[in-house]
C-alpha cells in the first residue's frame, strides 16, 4: 500500500493521526468523461468520444468500486467494446501489481507493466496521490480518462449504447436522478465507505461512530424494502448496484475483517434477498469472485490481519431462490 509523490512511489499506509483515527478517503483526481460526441461531461475538463475498442478498464475483483465498473460493462453488453486487465489480489509494498493467472488476475494487456502505478505515471509523470482501481484508460491518447467509479458507471450506462451487444435498461433514468443521487449520498457515506471507516479506523471512537452509522443505515434500508422493491422505487437502478457490491462482500469480509459485526447480511431478510436477486441477474455472478475478494482483504491488510490467514468460511449460497 502506498502512493505516488511527484511521480515517485512511496510505500505508506493511510494517514489517520490528523483525524483522530478516522479513515478519510481522498477524492479521485482524473475526472474526465467519455461522452456520445466527445464534449466535456458534468465535471472535469475534457471530453472523449465514445468508440468501440478505444477504452480499457484496469480493475481488481476484490474492490467494490472496481466491481461497479465491471458490473456495468456486463449489464450494458460492453465486453467487446471495452477491454479489461485485472490486477493481482495482493496489494502490498508496491501497491497493485500485475501477475497473471492467480484467482482471475491478468497481465497488463496494453503495456505489460509490472505495477499499476506505472500506468498512473504514464498518464501523468508528476502525479501525486493514491493509485486506485478502477481506471478507465484511453488507448488512443494513452491517458487516464477517469479513476472515479461513480462517474465511470454513468459513462458506461449512457455513452456506449451504439456499441453494445445487447439492449439494456437505463439504470440512471432522468425521472429518478434526484432520488438516486440522494440514496447514493447516504449509501456511500454510511455503507460503501462506512465499512472502510470501520475497518481502517485507528481509534475506538472513530470505529464506534462509523459502526453506528453503518448499522443505522442498513436498518433503514431494510425497512424501506418492506414496502418497495428497490432502493429508488419499483425500478432497478444504479443505486441498487452500488449497494450490491458492498452487500455481497459483507458476510465473507466486512463482518469479520472490518469488525462490522452487529448483524450479518443474512440477518436482514430484505437486503439479503435483494443481494441474491442481483447476484442472479444475468451475467452478474461471473463478476463476483469470492476467493479473490477474501484473499485480497485478508491477505493485503497487514495492519488489520498480520498473519495474512484467509478464513475458510463462511458458507454462503448466493444462488438460493430470492422469491422477490
Ligand atoms: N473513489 C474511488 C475509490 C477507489 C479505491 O479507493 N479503490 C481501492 C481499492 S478498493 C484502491 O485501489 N486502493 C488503493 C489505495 O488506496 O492505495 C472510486 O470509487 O473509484
Amino acid at each position: 500500500m502506498g502512493k505516488l509523490v511527484e511521480g515517485i512511489w512511496h510505500d505508506v499506509w493511510y494517514e489517520t493521526k490528523a483525524s483522530n483515527g478516522r479513515f478519510q478517503r481522498k477524492d479521485a483526481q482524473f475526472r474526465n468523461w467519455v461522452t456520445l460526441d466527445g464534449s466535456p461531461g458534468p465535471n472535469g475538463e475534457k471530453g472523449y468520444i465514445a468508440e468501440s475498442g478505444r477504452y480499457h478498464l484496469y480493475v481488481n475483483l476484490a474492490c467494490p468500486w472496481a466491481h461497479r465498473a465491471l458490473i456495468f460493462r456486463k449489464l450494458k453488453g460492453l465486453e467487446k467494446a471495452i477491454s479489461v486487465s485485472i490486477v493481482h489480489w495482493r496489494m502490498k509494498e508496491n501497491g497493485w501489481e500485475f501477475h497473471p493467472g492467480d484467482l482471475g488476475s491478468t497481465e497488463d494487456h496494453l503495456y505489460n507493466m509490472d505495477y499499476l502505478h506505472q500506468i498512473y505515471t504514464k498518464a501523468d509523470p508528476h502525479y501525486t496521490g493514491r493509485v486506485t482501481v478502477p481506471v478507465l484508460w484511453d488507448k488512443k491518447e494513452q491517458t487516464i480518462v477517469s479513476n472515479e467509479s461513480a462517474e465511470i458507471i454513468r459513462m458506461l450506462n449512457s455513452s456506449f449504447d451504439a456499441f453494445a451487444e445487447k439492449e439494456a435498461p437505463d439504470f440512471y433514468p432522468a425521472t429518478l436522478h434526484r432520488e438516486i443521487d440522494q440514496i447514493n449520498q447516504k449509501v456511500y457515506h454510511a455503507i460503501n465507505n462506512g465499512v472502510y471507516k470501520c475497518g481502517f479506523a485507528t481509534s475506538q471512537e472513530a470505529y464506534s461512530e462509523a459502526f453506528k452509522a453503518l448499522f443505522a443505515a442498513l436498518d433503514e434500508l431494510e425497512s424501506r424494502l418492506d414496502h418497495q422493491k428497490y432502493l429508488a422505487g419499483d425500478q432497478l437502478t444504479e443505486a441498487d448496484w452500488r449497494l450490491f457490491t458492498t452487500l455481497v462482500r459483507f458476510d465473507p469480509v466486512y463482518f469479520g475483517h472490518f469488525k462490522c459485526n452487529k448483524k450479518r447480511l443474512v440477518d436482514y431478510p430484505n437486503l439479503w434477498a435483494l443481494t441474491r436477486e442481483l447476484y442472479q441477474y444475468p451475467g452478474v455472478a461471473e463478476t463476483v469472485n469470492i476467493p479473490h475478494i477474501k484473499a485480497h482483504y485478508y491477505g493485503s491488510h497487514e495492519t488489520i490481519n498480520p498473519t495474512g490467514i484467509i478464513p475458510e468460511g463462511p458458507e454462503i449460497d448466493y444462488n438460493m431462490p430470492h422469491k422477490r
